[in-house]
């Protein structure tokens, strides 16, 4: 089934510099970048002036009270430089909507504190970095990722002038001069993103998932469960098990109550491939997940067609690189008019699909996600008439119109 393109990769919200040109903001400087404004270190003074970036000591009370919350890992700004004065003593740095983030002297993010008193301990706004460099910068690129594993952004100051924390964040090794572009600063800056924080998330254009709240493994993350079609009877995570269909075949039915937005599978793709690469990929497959290929749902679009080939083309997640296979999504059947009650969404770097809830369900019913618009759309696809129950299904007189269509099965699909 090829479904829904997903976008290509999480994307970082843009962060949209709340600054507005104030006192100091507004001389602006030829490209080459130094300012009147600027002090005898180089550090643009006026921001310290218009308080838009108030990095002050911290009072022992708030730090006491942030540590009694503090509770699991926190991510850790990298702090090995000896150099004095690179790293504040504890500070808080105060968002323009009274959020503070809170430091420890070493460098390592604490965690936010709330206008109402509340706090917010590490992880969540692990990438600190960002949240230091909210103002005066912009972010202006998606994450990258390393070969390392480091995550990078680029990040554009809101004006050519020299912004407050260019010379340290340059000296402790987070930000790289980019040419400026348009006038503007640029800069390769690198976030502090706690790897092992990371691990734990799963990432999609739907939704975060902590998989260690999720309760969920990745399936099939390092080999392959179910290990052969024999297993697939008995596949049950806990919120989802793989059972007989009145739809067809095999589906994927509730193995509990299930809320909304509740992930019920996170999986690994078996491969994914394009049209020029298929077989090529197929070839790289061990026996036992060859022997578990086989056993997937095949629509043979035309008799001669390759049953391998034909298994793909009923089986494939549309992702940005091609078509990928899920041995355990791809039992979900499918449902018309909205009436799927689970959604998906690709984490692009670790591969994996996450398969979520998009409303309550009761224990013991099928779990349905959407494949295409309609009969006629999935008939014309991927040859079968739908029984979801949802639709009005497509008569005898279409099916034999489509079928007999000299554009053939799929391209008939324009007729419709
Ligand atoms: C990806 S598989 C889904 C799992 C499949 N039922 C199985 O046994 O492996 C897609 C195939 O399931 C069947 N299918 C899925 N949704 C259906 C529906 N609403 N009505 C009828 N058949 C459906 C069709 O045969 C379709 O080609």
């Amino acid at each position: 089934m090829e479904k829904t393109s997903l976008p290509s990769s999480f994307c970082v919200t843009t962060l949209k510099p709340p600054y507005k040109a104030g006192s100091g903001s507004s001389t602006e400087t030829s490209s080459s970048g130094s300012s009147a404004s600027e002090t005898s270190s180089g550090e643009d003074s006026s921001y310290l002036e218009s308080g838009i970036d108030r990095l002050s000591p911290i009072s022992c009370d708030i730090n006491e009270k942030v540590r009694r919350t503090l509770r699991g890992p926190l991510a850790t700004l990298k702090t090995d430089t000896t150099e004095p004065g690179d790293v504040d003593s504890e500070a808080r740095f105060t968002d323009w909507d009274g959020e503070s983030f809170v430091y420890e002297p070493n460098g390592s993010f604490v965690g936010s504190m709330f206008p109402d008193g509340r706090s917010e301990i590490g992880p969540e706004d692990s990438i600190s970095m960002k949240d230091v460099c909210r103002r005066p910068y912009e972010a202006v690129s998606d994450d990258e990722y390393s070969n390392d594993g480091t995550v990078y952004l680029v990040l554009a100051a809101d004006t050519a002038r020299k912004p407050k924390y260019e010379d340290r964040l340059t000296r402790l090794g987070y930000v790289e001069r980019l040419p400026d572009i348009e006038g503007k600063r640029h800069y390769r800056i690198e976030l502090a993103i706690d790897k092992s924080l990371e691990e734990d998330k799963i990432r999609t254009g739907l939704m975060t998932i902590k998989l260690s709240n999720s309760k969920l493994a990745i399936l099939n993350s390092d080999g392959l469960q179910p290990k052969l079609a024999s297993d697939l009877e008995n596949f049950n995570n806990g919120f989802l098990e793989v059972k007989k269909s009145p739809v067809s075949g095999y589906g994927a039915f509730a193995a509990c109550d299930l809320e909304p937005y509740t992930p019920v599978l996170i999986e690994h793709e078996l491969f994914n491939a394009n049209s020029f690469d298929l077989y090529q990929k197929l070839d790289a497959l061990t026996k036992e997940q060859m022997i578990a290929y086989h056993n997937l749902h095949g629509h043979k679009r035309s008799p001669s067609e390759d049953v391998r080939a034909a298994i793909w083309h009923t089986n494939r997640f549309s992702i940005c690189k091609g078509g990928a296979v899920f041995l355990v999504g791809s039992r979900f059947n499918h449902a018309c008019n909205n009436r799927n009650n689970v959604d998906y969404s690709y984490d692009q770097k670790k591969s994996c699909m996450a398969f979520v809830t998009n409303k309550k369900i009761p224990a013991g019913s099928e779990l349905f996600i959407q494949y295409g618009s309609g009969p006629h759309h999935l008939f014309a696809t991927w040859g079968f008439r739908c029984a979801c129950g949802g639709c009005a299904g497509i008569s005898e007189d279409d099916c034999k119109a489509m079928k007999s269509s000299p554009w053939g099965e799929e391209d008939s699909l324009a007729a419709w």
